[in-house]
């Protein structure tokens, strides 16, 4: 006779753990689910997603009907459990049904908190926790438009972002001074504000609700400050409380949620909890990494299986609004005995900060750029000591090589039982199993087959470096992402479809692949633009049109709407008369500034658009392309000419290289540098490609980066010769501009594919010259730009007839345009 489960809950929690219990011993219980709700389980996280258009109903199905019929369970959906005889061990429902147990499981999750407000009983005042919440927004978004939400924590504003998306006016009435108190510092919640408000969300900030206002249905809610806002539809997203009414009404010991032990027993032999309803330790989760890892450990439990018992999780959370990356986990504000390190760049929009104690990580928060977020968790929860190393937990060893820990290290050291989506509870084993035993070999199949990384998507780097780890990276398939919005075609399809079908504008592109917004935008066209050229360097003709202002102007825009002029400087090697020239046409167009540039060249700054052609052609100097994604410079040291160090001449050999990649148009700019010898003076290991003169030869360095993403380059190839330096430089590059996307710099490219695959693409000789071959074309063709505006009337007039811009605001409205 087998031994009788009964599970009160049919969220997320509760049937999780009924999946790793029968994997665990499929045969040992006969399963009845009561679950209050009409539907199968869904995934709760993913009622965002379908507020936001990103996904269906049915998208969020995690276990259909006949999962539960395949595996015996009795599942009595729609109905409430409303009482619990602990000595008879029975449930009782609300439609009468009395359903012995054994075992019984209380995962009834938690209630949306409802604010006591006057008036909160009326007509379109909701929360947001289910199916039937979320299509009562749906449904209200069809005849109203003003949107309220209180609470400005995760759940206020992925609703908020739904509604807008529903075309809403949504405003954001928060108690706090700052958004998301509770998972950020107040600099990135600032900055989490305006990236919002340029969305279209408004916020109220330190806002005392007061009553809300309407007859029957909802028509304004008034603040305790006397003002009053109109608003058709209010959502309360003020946080939750455990569901304990019931067990609480059994006799079983509960505090803000129901009290368990380490194995997940409540205070009644036979009864256990699990979810946002139980209590561990004094805390009650709201989120469903931990819920998923209680899970396990019950499972195990109820299985016969020995275990470890439950500890207690550390959590991160991710907010689910595209178009914005906040992250955060752990212990992030300051306390007495912490220390943080913070790094924030208003420019990009970027904001990190790691908090330390004892050396060790206790806490992040990233905005803007979360690619480090799954490295700092795992650091968290690993606890290793930094002490007096702190730094290289954001900047690496040496200061400048990136994370300390990678994606590929990251996934090495994880067992096969360990979460690798928590959003998902999806084990690292499991994502193995599907690549191994289901052929899965792109991340998309992977969320097919799994739901890994299918909700907030955090966990998508470390299911990317599982896949590489497992196939080798030449056997995965890139992730199938639309390039932008106006396509749901990756990069990897547009590029072979230019390449198969010969097509050769960017209109042709748009047209056979059936682009959504048949103009484009400015993030498809100037890419297109790049991939016709790289692919099709002969017959594409530019397309000016859809290249960025800079380009456009064959210079760069300065904040007064004035231009700079870069003659390109071999090596940083000048002459005197190049020098005179320079000082000449900037005497007599009055240039407010003459700089060096931190690429050893000379800037011409502030310059009128009109006076650009003729100080080109009075200059008579090659273009620098300081304004393109292009081959920006090539830094040199003065290696063995002059130093006493140098064991090679680097000048030489830098000058060379810039005279042989010059004006090559690249995904993104690339820098080179030179050095003669390992004093590394040019600092050539942060480049897109440095050469190091060594004895009897030169290192070749790739993937490197000195600007806001530091990274230190890595080594790729030791060579004798000044002609192998050039051989593997030319194939390296072409290799790059053959696989990267566009606008992704080498050292995004490099981490991304992994030195393993660039390596392995750059083995033989062979492969080198074929890329070679095909850089060498296309160098081939290459022609300045401003020797052709200068010889050429009718470029001239194309030139001239470029409006500039007023100021860079209204270039990068330009660009929005394109
Ligand atoms: C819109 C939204 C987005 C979210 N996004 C994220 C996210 O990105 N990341 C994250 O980690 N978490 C997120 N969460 C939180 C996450 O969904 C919850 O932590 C998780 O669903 C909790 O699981 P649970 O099984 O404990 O509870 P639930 O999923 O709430 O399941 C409990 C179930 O029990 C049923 N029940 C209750 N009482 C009874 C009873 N007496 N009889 C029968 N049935 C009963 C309820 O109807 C419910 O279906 C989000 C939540 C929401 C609402
Ligand atoms: N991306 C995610 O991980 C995600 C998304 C949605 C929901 N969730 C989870 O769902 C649960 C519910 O989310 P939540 O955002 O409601 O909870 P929360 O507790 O995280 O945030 C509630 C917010 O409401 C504010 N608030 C409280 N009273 C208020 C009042 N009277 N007026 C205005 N603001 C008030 C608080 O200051 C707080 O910031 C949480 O456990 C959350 O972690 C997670
Ligand atoms: S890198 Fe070496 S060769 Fe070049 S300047 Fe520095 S010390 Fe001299
Ligand atoms: S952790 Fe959120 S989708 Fe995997």
């Amino acid at each position: 006779m087998k031994k009788k489960l009964v599970m009160i809950g049919n969220g997320m929690a509760g049937v999780s753990f009924v999946e790793q219990l029968l994997k665990l011993n499929p045969h040992r219980y006969d399963i009845t689910i009561i679950g209050a709700e009409p539907h199968p389980n869904y995934n709760r996280i993913m009622l965002s997603s379908v507020l936001a258009g990103d996904a269906n109903m049915q998208d969020i199905v995690l276990n259909d009907w006949d999962w539960y019929r395949n595996n015996n369970i009795t599942l009595l959906a729609g109905q409430t459990a409303t009482a619990i005889d602990t000595a008879a061990k029975t449930v009782t429902t609300d439609k009468k049904e009395v359903v012995s147990y054994d075992e019984l499981v209380i995962a009834s999750g938690s209630l949306p908190f409802m604010l006591p407000l006057p008036g909160a009983d009326k007509e379109g005042v909701i929360a947001f926790r289910d199916i039937k919440d979320c299509e009562t927004m749906i449904e209200t978004s069809k005849k109203y438009r003003k949107a309220v939400v209180i609470g400005g924590g995760l759940l206020g504003l992925e609703a908020a972002r739904g509604l807008i998306n529903l075309n809403m006016e949504v405003k954001v009435v928060h108690i706090h001074g700052y958004l998301m108190e509770r998972q950020l510092d107040e600099t990135a919640a600032r900055m989490l504000q305006s990236e919002l408000e340029r969305q279209g969300m408004q916020f109220l900030l330190s806002k005392q609700s007061d009553t809300i206002l309407g007859k029957k249905r909802v028509t304004g809610l008034s603040f305790k400050d006397g003002s009053q806002v109109e608003a058709d539809l209010i959502v309360m997203a003020v946080g939750i409380k455990p569901n304990v009414q019931l067990a609480k009404d059994s006799g079983i010991e509960v505090n803000r949620g129901i009290v368990v032990d380490d194995h997940l027993q409540t205070s009644v032999q036979n009864i256990y909890s699990v979810g946002e309803c139980a209590e561990h330790r004094g805390i009650a989760y709201g989120l469903v990494a931990p819920l998923y890892e209680q899970g396990a450990i019950l499972a195990k439990q109820l299985a016969g299986v020995e275990n470890e018992g439950y500890h207690g999780s550390v959590v991160s959370t991710k907010l689910k609004v595209s178009g914005v990356n906040v992250f955060s986990a752990g212990r992030f504000t300051d306390e007495p005995g912490t220390k943080a390190l913070r790094v924030q760049d208003d420019l990009d929009g970027i904001y990190k900060k790691v908090v330390f104690q004892n050396g060790k990580v206790v806490g992040a928060v990233l905005f803007g750029d979360t690619a480090d977020g799954s490295r700092l968790f795992s650091l968290i929860r690993k606890g290793e000591d930094f002490s007096g190393r702190e730094k290289e937990v954001l900047f690496g060893p040496s200061g400048g090589a990136g994370a300390v820990v990678s994606s590929a290290d990251l996934v090495a050291d994880m067992s096969g039982d360990e979460i690798v989506c928590g959003c998902n509870g999806i084990t690292k084993d499991t994502i193995i199993e599907a690549i191994t035993e289901q052929s899965c070999v792109s991340v998309n199949e992977i969320k097919a087959c799994t739901k890994a990384s299918g909700s907030c998507g955090g966990c998508k780097p470390l299911v990317e470096a599982i896949l590489t780890s497992t196939l080798g990276a030449d056997n995965v398939k890139t992730i199938k992402e639309g390039i932008c919005g106006c396509t749901k075609h990756s990069r990897d399809e547009v590029v072979e479809a230019i390449k198969k079908m010969h097509l050769t504008t960017t209109k042709e592109v748009m047209h056979v692949m059936e682009w959504d917004n048949p103009e484009g935008c400015s993030k498809c066209r100037p890419a297109l633009n790049y991939y016709l050229g790289m692919a099709w360097p002969e017959e594409h003709e530019d397309e000016l049109e859809s290249r960025f202002v800079n380009e456009r102007n064959h210079a760069n825009i300065q904040k007064d709407g004035t231009f700079s002029v870069v003659p390109r400087i071999y090596g940083g090697v000048t002459t005197p008369e190049d020098l005179k020239k320079i000082a000449t046409v900037a005497e007599k167009y009055n240039v407010p500034m003459v700089k060096f540039t931190g690429g050893q060249r000379i800037d011409l700054l502030g310059v009128k658009k009109e006076d650009l052609p003729h100080m080109w052609r009075e200059l008579d100097m090659p273009s620098g392309y300081a304004y393109g994604k292009a081959l920006r410079t090539v830094k040199t040291c003065v290696g063995n000419t002059f130093c006493r160090f140098g064991t090679q001449d680097a000048i030489k050999m830098g000058i060379d290289m810039e005279k042989k990649f010059e004006r090559l148009n690249t995904p993104h700019k690339v820098k080179l540098a030179v050095s003669g010898c390992p004093r590394n003076c040019s600092e050539a290991t942060i480049k897109d490609l440095g050469v190091v003169a060594i004895d009897g030869g030169w290192e070749i360095h790739v993937g490197g980066n000195g600007g806001m993403k530091l990274r230190a380059a890595e080594l790729l190839v030791k060579v004798k010769t000044e002609e192998e330096v050039l051989e593997w430089t030319g194939a390296y590059l072409q290799f790059y501009r053959e696989t990267a996307n566009f606008a992704e710099r080498t050292s995004e490219w490099a981490g991304r594919i992994g030195l393993g695959a660039i390596k392995k693409a750059l083995e033989t000789k062979e492969d080198r010259e074929a890329l070679v071959a095909r850089i060498d074309k296309t160098l081939a063709l290459t022609k300045d730009p401003w020797q052709q505006i200068v010889e050429s009337d009718d470029l001239r007039k194309a030139f001239d007839a470029l409006t500039a811009p007023a100021s860079p605001e209204a270039a990068a409205a330009g660009d929005a345009a394109i």
